[in-house]
């Protein structure tokens, strides 16, 4: 089987529609064309080497440059209504596949050592290594992502194509030659398109270990990445990659449509229709062995085509019988069959067409999708053959009651779909895609949270009891944290195994390696022995925290309207993640909810006391912990966030709460017009530790930079300084040469919480050795800071570009305001082009 057919007919069974082995427009196609690829309206066959072949649109006018070749005689354009179109200009995230056997994918490093010019492709790492222990794999990689867009009133284009089918084939048989089989032609209604992506299949007779393959970005000279695969099997392997000019979302990966087919209208070639069985059928077996090719008047001289000539049992009328194929390549599209057998059913129509989410809605998670006849089987099942007055046939798989409530077409309305059809590619992306990136806890979901406060309130207020469980979590948190120190020999055990009694911990005799052994002030033996119970008491607290079940962090749970972006798996030395998976909130279930909150508020009384306990706050004070300004402090709240009926503040609770993001995520608000910036969509990219995966079409990049973290290190290194970690990631950003077109803006995080520590008398110079002898006011720490950041974006950015950097505390209220600035400076420093929003 080509490589092509092996492809489609695997991936089939995904139910995207059509995928095609050759994503890129074909050369010879008119410039207008090439430059957008396949869309909705075009009409074409798919070839033998899995390629679409563009013949015409009919959503344009006859005269449009992507029209030059011609139209069919009785050619009017299909007039769409605006809102016609549904468009996910993300549908594919960056690093996507879609895989027909199960597969290991990894991003691959960027060799530093080399001394390369790191070249960071949107997927991330240098590219990607794939592979499998199938016997049989077809791959879809889309290293930049993908978009899709698809016609939302698909009975218009069935109602044309049933219409127009007679003259299609006679235009593309009879005036431009083209032989296209009956069946064939093609009238698209959705496509997903991509810049880049890599093809690959196989199939082989025993499963010989793992196949692999490595997709690799390069540089072209147009400074735009070019993917091509490599391997070290090339045997089994087809692979492709592409395309050859990178630039433009004009690759068609998967195109979705109606299949149009003619009634044979000589008996001897319906007789030649040949079914199998559907057990044993393979492809090529499901076609007639003659195929026909309506108005052709081409005489036939090839040995794969004869022209039968006139008679009773041949054809007329100048069309052409394909006769026995030495070995037939027959395109594999599940409609086709169905399309035949309708024919067969319904022999009073004359045309018969069928939508490629007819056979997709009847598939049933196989990974072979079933031979047409099975699928057929089950369309009857599913839904009523319908016919209309014109002799045409279809599967009725719509609510027509819809269908007349359409609402009726104006030239205008039909003039903003065009463009939104034929527009070049880099205005596909409409709004504003800002990226949030930053080391752990610098305050990236904080930030998108005061975003979504502000902007999306509605939601924000809806799900503000979501946070609860976090809430809960952060106050266990904090209370394990104080216990460990000022209590170590009663909690400890219950950190070891999790799972010891109160009474096993509170015994003498027990001993704890690696315990922190914290002598009691003197005269304070009461007081300790105090803290001890107390800390006896609050030990099933910590106990519920365990019960908790692990299970999706918040940022899944919270929207519905969140998209999920996929999970890829970094090389470690580019995440900057602390390690500690105990940490991560989880949420369990609501009756564990109820059960901690009614523990909390019962212990609400000794948290407190443990909380205000002098010795408590001198022992925390000897080993500078300042707790207040950890993440997810909630102990001076404690009578209002144990409350029974708590719900947390939107204000307050739900920013100062602390949640890793687990999973990266895309928030999309839509920003009304104010004095100085128009209406658009923004959509905001949390991406906690998976950043390197996500920058195609951003518009900026927030860096966000810790400065109170001058006096911490990293947690999986202990000799790497937080702030100094902040400069590297940064240093690494202002570099990479794919984000030199990407406005930066800086934000000095948690401005608030270094001003507090250096009040405290913690001094910079002890920990940031270039700070020397400076004052230790926060004033000059942070233009120190400042200057630092700035001197590596002018060192190390590829070329010059202004750079927009603020202090901030993105956990005040007063940051609602920057975030209304930074709104009005992005569309200001026209970040996007101003018709986009
Ligand atoms: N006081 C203060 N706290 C802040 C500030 N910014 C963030 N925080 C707190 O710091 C903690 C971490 O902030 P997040 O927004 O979760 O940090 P992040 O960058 O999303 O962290 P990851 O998801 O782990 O990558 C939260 O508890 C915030 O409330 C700030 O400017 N001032
Ligand atoms: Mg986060």
């Amino acid at each position: 089987m080509a490589d092509s057919q092996l492809y489609s007919r695997l991936l089939l069974s995904k139910g995207a529609g059509y995928p095609l082995w050759l994503p890129e427009p074909y050369d010879d196609l008119p410039s207008a064309y090439k430059e957008i690829g396949a869309a909705i309206g075009d009409v074409g066959v798919i070839t033998s080497d899995g390629a679409f072949d563009f013949v015409f649109n009919i959503c344009v006018a006859r005269d449009h440059p992507i029209n030059s070749v011609g139209v069919p005689e009785d050619f009017e354009v299909a007039a769409l209504s605006h809102g016609d179109i549904r468009r996910a200009p993300r549908h594919y995230p960056p690093g996507s596949d879609v895989s027909s056997a199960k597969l290991k994918k990894r991003s691959l490093a960027i060799n530093a050592s080399s001394g390369d010019n790191p070249i960071i492709p949107a997927g991330g790492g240098a590219g990607f290594s794939i592979s499998t222990s199938s016997r049989e794999a077809a791959v879809l990689l889309l290293p930049d992502g993908g978009a899709s867009m698809d016609l939302r009133r698909k009975q218009l284009f069935r109602d044309y194509a049933l219409k127009h089918a007679d003259n299609w084939y006679r235009f593309l048989n009879r005036d431009l030659g083209r032989m296209v089989e009956n069946g064939s032609i093609y009238l698209i209604t959705g496509v997903d398109k991509a810049a880049s992506w890599g093809v690959a299949c196989f199939s082989q007779d025993t499963s010989d270990g793992d196949v692999s393959l490595e997709l690799k970005a390069s540089m072209v000279a147009s400074g735009n990445i070019k993917y091509s695969w490599t391997s070290t099997e090339i045997s089994p392997i087809a692979a492709r990659a592409g395309p050859d000019e990178p630039g433009n979302l004009n690759q068609a990966v998967f195109l979705r449509g109606y299949k149009v087919m003619l009634r044979e209208r000589f008996a001897g070639l319906r007789g030649a229709v040949k079914v199998s069985p559907v057990e044993d059928a393979k492809p090529r077996d499901l076609f007639p062995r003659k195929s026909h090719v309506p108005y052709s008047d081409v005489k036939l001289s090839s040995s794969r085509l004869e022209f039968t000539g006139s008679g009773s049992t041949g054809p007329t009328d100048g069309d052409a019988v394909v006769e026995d194929f030495p070995e037939p390549i027959h395109i594999y599209h599940p409609a086709d069959l169905i399309n035949e057998l309708i024919l067969q059913d319904v022999q009073t129509a004359s045309v018969s067409v069928t939508h490629d989410s007819d056979w997709i809605s009847v598939l049933q998670d196989e990974s072979i999708i079933p031979e047409g006849q099975e699928l057929y089987r089950r369309l009857l099942e599913k839904y009523p053959l319908s016919t209309n007055e014109e002799g045409g046939v279809f599967f009725n798989s719509f609510d027509t009651s819809r269908e007349n409530s359409e609402s009726p077409v104006t030239e205008s309305a039909f003039n903003q779909v065009l463009d939104q059809n034929y527009t070049p590619s880099h205005n596909h992306e409409p709004g504003v895609r800002l990226l949030l990136l930053g080391q752990s806890e610098s305050g990236k979901s904080t930030l998108l949270r005061q975003f979504q406060r502000m902007y999306d309130h509605e939601n924000f207020e809806k799900q503000r009891i979501l946070w609860r469980p976090i809430i809960q979590s952060n106050i266990i948190n904090s209370i394990r944290t104080i216990l460990t120190i000022v209590a170590p020999n009663s909690i400890s055990p219950r950190i070891d195994s999790g799972r010891s009694s109160p009474a096993e911990a509170s015994g003498d005799s027990i001993t704890v390696p690696g315990s922190i052994a914290v002598p009691a002030p003197e005269g304070t033996s009461n007081s300790f022995s105090h803290i001890e119970a107390l800390a006896t008491t609050l030990l099933p607290l910590l106990d519920s925290e365990d019960g908790y079940k692990r299970g999706p962090s918040v940022e899944q749970n919270l929207a519905e309207q969140l998209i999920p972006l996929p999970t890829m798996e970094i090389n470690a030395e580019r995440t900057y993640r602390r390690s500690d998976a105990s940490r991560v909130p989880v949420i369990g279930s609501k009756e564990l909810e109820i059960e901690t909150q009614l523990r909390l508020q019962s212990m609400c009384g000794p948290m407190v006391r443990l909380w205000k306990n002098s010795d408590v706050q001198a022992i925390l004070k000897t080993k500078n912990i300042h707790l207040e300004d950890n993440p997810g402090f909630f102990l001076k709240d404690l009578s209002r966030v144990t409350a029974l009926d708590y719900v947390p503040s939107g204000g307050y609770d739900v920013i100062k709460a602390w949640a890793e993001t687990a999973e990266p995520s895309e928030h999309t608000f839509e920003m009304k017009a104010n004095a100085h910036s128009p209406r658009g969509t923004w959509s905001i990219i949390d991406v906690g530790d998976k950043w390197l995966t996500f920058f195609e079409n951003v518009s900026a990049i927030i860096f966000l930079a810790p400065l109170s973290a001058f006096d911490q290190c990293l947690a999986e290194d202990p000799t790497i300084n937080r702030i100094e970690d902040s400069w590297a990631i940064w240093r690494e950003i202002c570099s990479s040469i794919l984000l030199a077109q990407v406005d930066l803006i800086l934000f000095l995080n948690k401005y608030d919480v270094l001003e507090r520590k250096l009040k405290a008398g913690i001094r910079l110079s002890k920990h940031i050795v270039g700070y020397q002898d400076r004052s230790s006011d926060v004033k000059t720490a942070s233009t120190y800071l400042k200057s630092k950041f700035t001197a590596i974006h002018e060192s190390h950015c590829p070329k010059r570009r202004s750079l927009h950097s603020f202090f901030t505390s993105v956990t005040d209220a007063s940051s609602v305001n920057l975030v209304s600035s930074l709104r009005d400076m992005v569309v200001r420093q026209n970040l996007v082009t101003s018709d986009l929003l």
